[in-house]
């Protein structure tokens, strides 16, 4: 894929999560990998949606490095990059503050799966990171940001729950590309949306059962969620 085809997917992609009024102003980003080339295309920062166009998407390689683009690479690029460099079967990645993720992020709570809503896009909780210490704050927020999310998924796979919240701050999802990760992230909002809701309705709602919960992974995976099998 050429640099002005991988922008130009990135640029639809952002737009997407604007017509889903999934951000505010400029906040969030989406971005892309050309894994081939070793680029990551990414909305460049504090550019709201509304007068973003498509050769204003910048690129850079996986340290950083702007390759293509005038303008700044969005400030959570660090945690893109670390995503992609460890999540080595994600082609692309979205970061909101759509309201209700990032409620849950800010109480600092993973979004149980209290339904089977839930449980058809991820395998039980949608997890939340651990706060960050003093000293990975000092270090760098944005890689360390990164670092957090892939700790919370050491032995589970990122495929079968594309999607994070960040202690404190907001949601990250992933997918197979730039689109598919602004799809995972309308679906979490919806997701956050419904498990706030029934929680208000019932605090005391248990999450479902891990038969249903199988029963819903294996038919969205083909196989079962411990065992593997097909
Ligand atoms: O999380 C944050 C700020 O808390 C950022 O994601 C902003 O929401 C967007 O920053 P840029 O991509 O414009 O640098």
């Amino acid at each position: 894929m050429s640099y002005t085809e991988l922008k130009r997917e990135v640029y639809e992609a952002n737009m997407q999560l604007h017509h889903r009024n999934l951000v505010v102003y400029t906040w969030g980003n989406v971005s892309q990998i050309d894994r081939d080339k070793g680029v990551v295309a990414i909305k460049p920062s504090g550019v709201a949606y509304e007068d973003l166009k498509v050769e204003d998407i910048v690129v850079v390689d996986l340290e950083n490095t702007v390759v293509e683009g005038k303008m700044r690479p969005s400030s959570d690029t660090k945690t893109h990059t670390h995503l992609y460099r460890h999540f080595d079967n994600i082609g692309g990645v979205t970061h909101t503050h759509s309201t209700y993720a990032t409620a849950w992020a800010q109480a600092q709570e993973p979004i149980p799966c209290l339904g089977t809503t839930h449980a058809d896009y991820a395998y039980g909780d949608i997890p939340c990171t651990a706060v960050m210490s003093d000293a990975q704050i000092e270090r760098d927020y944005e890689e360390e940001t990164g670092v957090q999310i892939t700790d919370c998924f050491t032995g589970k796979n990122p495929v079968e729950t594309p999607m994070v919240i960040i202690a404190g701050h907001a949601p990250f999802t992933w997918g197979k590309d730039a689109a598919q990760s602004v799809y995972h992230a309308v679906i979490l909002e919806e997701i956050a949306k419904m498990a706030y809701l029934t929680r208000t309705l019932k605090q005391s709602v248990q999450p479902l059962k891990q038969g249903i919960m199988d029963k819903h992974y294996l038919r969205k995976h083909g196989k079962n969620a411990y065992y593997g099998q097909n």
